[in-house]
C-alpha cells in the first residue's frame, strides 16, 4: 500500500489537521494517512506537552473508523526526541510491503535543511506537500514531490490551547469527541 505520513505532536489534534489528512487521502495519491506522534518534535520546548498516550487517544476519537485514517505510536518506542529519519528507517523495516510518502506543509518543506539527515530523506522518500500560505515550494532537483493545494484553516493547536486557558469554547475547532475528552478531563487548563 502508498501510505503517507503526517508526522505532528498533535498537542492537541484539530480540524486543520484533519481536513489536510483527508485531502492528501483524497488527492495525494495514497491509499492511507497515517498520523504518527511525536513523543517530542526537535525543534519544540516539551514544558506543554500533554502526555503522549493521552494525545494519541484524543487522535483515535477524530478519526472515528475512517478507513482512510490511521494512527501510529511507533515513535513512542524509539529514542527521543523524534527525528523523522530514524522512524522512517524503522517502518521501512518492519514494513518492507509499503511505500511511505512524507506529508508536510510548505512552511516546514522550507525549514527541511534543519532536520537530521535532510540530504537523506530526500533522496529516499517522496514528499507531499500542502501549500501553505507565505511559503512557496522550491524542491531541490533530485527530489521527488507531490504539491497539493489543500483547503486551508488558519488554526493551531497553539490556539486551542490558549482558549481553553483563557476559559474560551473550543467548539467546532476539534472533533466534539475530542472536546468532550479534553473538559472530562481538565486538560491544558
Ligand atoms: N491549520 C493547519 N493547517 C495545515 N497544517 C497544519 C495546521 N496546523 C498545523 N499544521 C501542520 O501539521 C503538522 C503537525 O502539527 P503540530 O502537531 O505541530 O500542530 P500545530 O497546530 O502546528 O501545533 P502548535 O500550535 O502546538 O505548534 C505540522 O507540520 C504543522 O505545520
Ligand atoms: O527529524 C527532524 O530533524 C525533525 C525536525 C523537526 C520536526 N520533525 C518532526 O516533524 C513533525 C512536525 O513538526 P512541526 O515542527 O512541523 O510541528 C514532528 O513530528 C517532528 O518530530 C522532525
Amino acid at each position: 500500500m502508498k501510505i503517507g505520513l503526517y508526522f505532528g505532536s498533535f498537542n492537541p489534534i484539530h480540524i486543520g489537521h484533519l481536513i489536510i489528512a483527508s485531502h492528501v487521502a483524497n488527492h495525494g495519491g495514497v491509499d492511507q494517512v497515517w498520523f504518527v506522534v511525536s513523543p517530542q518534535n526537535p525543534l519544540k520546548p516539551s514544558a506543554l506537552l500533554l502526555n503522549e498516550h493521552q494525545r494519541l487517544h484524543l487522535v483515535h476519537l477524530s478519526i472515528d473508523d475512517d478507513p482512510r485514517l490511521r494512527v501510529s505510536d511507533v515513535e513512542f518506542r524509539l529514542p527521543r526526541p523524534s527525528y523523522t529519519i530514524d522512524t522512517l528507517t524503522y517502518l521501512q523495516e518492519k514494513y518492507p510491503q509499503h511505500q511511505f510518502s512524507i506529508v508536510m506543509g510548505s512552511d516546514s518543506f522550507s525549514n527541511l535543511q534543519h532536520w537530521k539527515n535532510y540530504e537523506l530523506l530526500i533522496k529516499h522518500y517522496s514528499f507531499i506537500i500542502y501549500k501553505r500560505p507565505r511559503f512557496d515550494v522550491t524542491p531541490p532537483q533530485d527530489a521527488r514531490v507531490t504539491i497539493l493545494d489543500a483547503p486551508l484553516l488558519e488554526l493551531s493547536a497553539t490556539v486551542i490551547r490558549d482558549n481553553i486557558k483563557s476559559g474560551k469554547s473550543i467548539h467546532y475547532l476539534v472533533h466534539d469527541k475530542v472536546r468532550e475528552e479534553i473538559e472530562r478531563n481538565h486538560y491544558y487548563r
